[in-house]
């Protein structure tokens, strides 16, 4: 894998838009992220089209159903050769399990702990009495214990997890490079830089590179602090 440990998220809804952000800073980030709002709209061939940057590509599918649905999504994708793959560790370790036994053996499955748009209050509004943090450590141990390669947490919680799961592969997403600005709809947000000394793996980017005035800027700014 690229030496570079961000990924930038491309969450925007057209292709052309989408392509030429990524040549554009192709040479400063170490991989894409493809999430729900790109697969959707452009599915396998729009990865496809992606490949031919040739840097590492994640997608971020955020599967969540039962074990067997789950199983047969990871087999459809095999063909995509996704280096990362996520899924709701909400899903439970029959789930897990099931995702990293069909998945490709050189695709890292990690699972989303706790949504970094959620903070103590909007667990409790789900019926979880206990904090983000806690509740993020708990899903951890779960996906440790199913076998997968590594969780997706905020930066908060990267540096706990890191010290019971020592060799596991861990993606923070929710940075903010300026954390005085606005976080938009992030609640558990730090800098990259912050994220990457905690323990983190990868750090997800989006909105600061694909909304800057001028990404390319951002994403040099943002190498150059880690
Ligand atoms: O799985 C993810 O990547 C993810 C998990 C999470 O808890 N929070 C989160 O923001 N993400 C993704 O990370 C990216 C963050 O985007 P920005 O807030 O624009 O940097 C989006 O593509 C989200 O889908």
């Amino acid at each position: 894998m690229n030496l570079n440990p961000v990924y930038l998220a491309l969450d925007l809804p057209r292709f052309d838009a989408a392509e030429a952000l990524a040549r554009k800073v192709a040479g400063h980030v170490g991989g894409i992220k493809l999430g729900l709002e790109f697969f959707c709209a452009h599915g396998h061939h729009g990865v496809m089209e992606l490949h031919k940057l040739g840097l590492p590509i994640f997608l971020d599918l955020k599967l969540h159903d039962i074990p067997n649905t789950v199983a047969a999504a990871m087999q459809a994708i095999h063909v995509l050769e996704p280096a990362i793959v996520t899924v709701h560790a909400a899903g439970g370790r029959a789930m897990m399990e099931d995702a990293k036994a069909a998945a490709d053996e050189r695709c890292k499955v990690v699972a989303v702990t706790v949504l970094t748009s959620l903070d103590d209050r909007d667990l409790s509004a789900t019926g979880l009495s206990c904090s983000a943090h806690d509740q993020a450590l708990r899903l951890a141990e779960l996906a440790h214990s199913a076998g997968l390669d590594g969780v997706v947490c905020s930066g908060h919680e990267v540096g706990a997890v890191r010290q019971q799961w020592k060799d596991g592969f861990f993606v923070v997403p929710g940075l903010r490079p300026d954390t005085g600005r606005e976080t938009g709809d992030q609640k558990r947000t730090v800098t990259p830089r912050q994220a990457r000394d905690a323990g983190a793996s990868v750090l997800v980017v989006g909105r600061p590179i694909s909304r800057a005035d001028d990404p390319l800027a951002a994403a040099r700014a943002i190498e150059a602090t880690l």
